[in-house]
């Protein structure tokens, strides 16, 4: 799909190498959600989603996360709503999270981490025809950060869990179908942060708007060992080197308001 970024990622540095920092870039993501210094804006609506399952084209390993992809050349899995003024596609999602359960989580809620964190990759298809594009312009993507909290087994995620070890090693690819995002999603979507940020991996694009989860999912602690199971090398090195750590540390406000769609 045109958001698999295959070109643009493979060119990158093999290893994420730590917070490279953006000249001038002063929307920058992850950041630290001070949750008392949030604004409560009643005009925030509810966000609606809207995902397909039968859209859902395959899984892989990209040497920094993996992917789950979907066919984003129509408006099958659309998001409105929520700070949004316009509708956007999921292209696909992917996750953070830690060597450890201590930390992992790209955002932070005072200072608090979190294992691990989701990321749902949506570009507005009103303005865009392409994700290319899209992920060029101040409003022309839409993530949605869902933190991951060690607990009892989440069953959506096991399908997901299952086809990991098809795709150890950095860009791997097997087919994936019929997955519904939307069984990762909490029971309440209603309340969220939001704020204007970035990619938080090169090219660090201030293209963003982020809408934080206050709700977090549960997942097993086998289930996110599986995750770190993942290499981020290919077949070909000798070295093989554990995918972990596969987060961006928190960037400066920079002046900007967090907002809340909840008091
Ligand atoms: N972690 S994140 O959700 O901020 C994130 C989402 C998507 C991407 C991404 O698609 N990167 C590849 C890319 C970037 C710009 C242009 C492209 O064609 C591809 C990177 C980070
Ligand atoms: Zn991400």
């Amino acid at each position: 799909t045109a958001c698999s970024s295959k070109s643009v990622l493979s060119q990158m540095h093999p290893m994420w190498l730590g917070p490279l920092e953006v000249p001038g870039g002063d929307h920058q993501s992850p950041i630290d959600i001070a949750v008392k210094k949030a604004v409560f804006d009643s005009d925030l609506k509810p966000l609606e989603s809207s995902y397909d399952p039968q859209t859902c084209q395959q899984i892989w390993n990209n040497g920094y996360s993996f992917l789950v992809e979907y066919d984003d050349t129509t408006d099958k899995n659309t998001l409105k709503g929520g700070p949004l003024q316009d509708k956007y596609r999921l292209c696909q999602f992917h996750f953070h999270w830690g060597e450890s359960n201590d930390w992992g989580s790209e955002h932070t809620v005072d200072r608090r981490l979190f294992p691990a964190e989701l990321h749902l990759v949506h570009w507005n298809s009103d303005r865009y025809t392409l994700f290319e594009e899209a992920v060029m312009e101040e409003n022309g993507l839409a993530v949605i950060g869902i933190f991951l909290k060690v607990g009892k087994r989440h069953e959506g995620l096991q399908k997901l869990v299952d086809a990991l070890p098809a795709i150890r090693h950095k860009d791997s690819v097997v087919e994936f179908t019929r997955f519904d995002p939307a069984s990762l999603l909490p029971s309440n979507i209603d309340d969220y942060w939001t704020y204007h940020g970035s990619l938080t991996t090169p090219p660090l694009t201030e293209s963003v708007t982020w809408i934080v989860m206050k709700q977090h999912i549960e997942v097993s602690h086998d289930q996110l060992a599986v995750f770190r199971s993942l290499l981020f090398t290919s077949a070909e090195e000798e070295v093989q080197k554990s995918m972990v750590n596969n987060f961006r540390v928190q960037q400066p406000l920079r002046g900007r308001t967090v907002r809340s769609s909840f008091t």
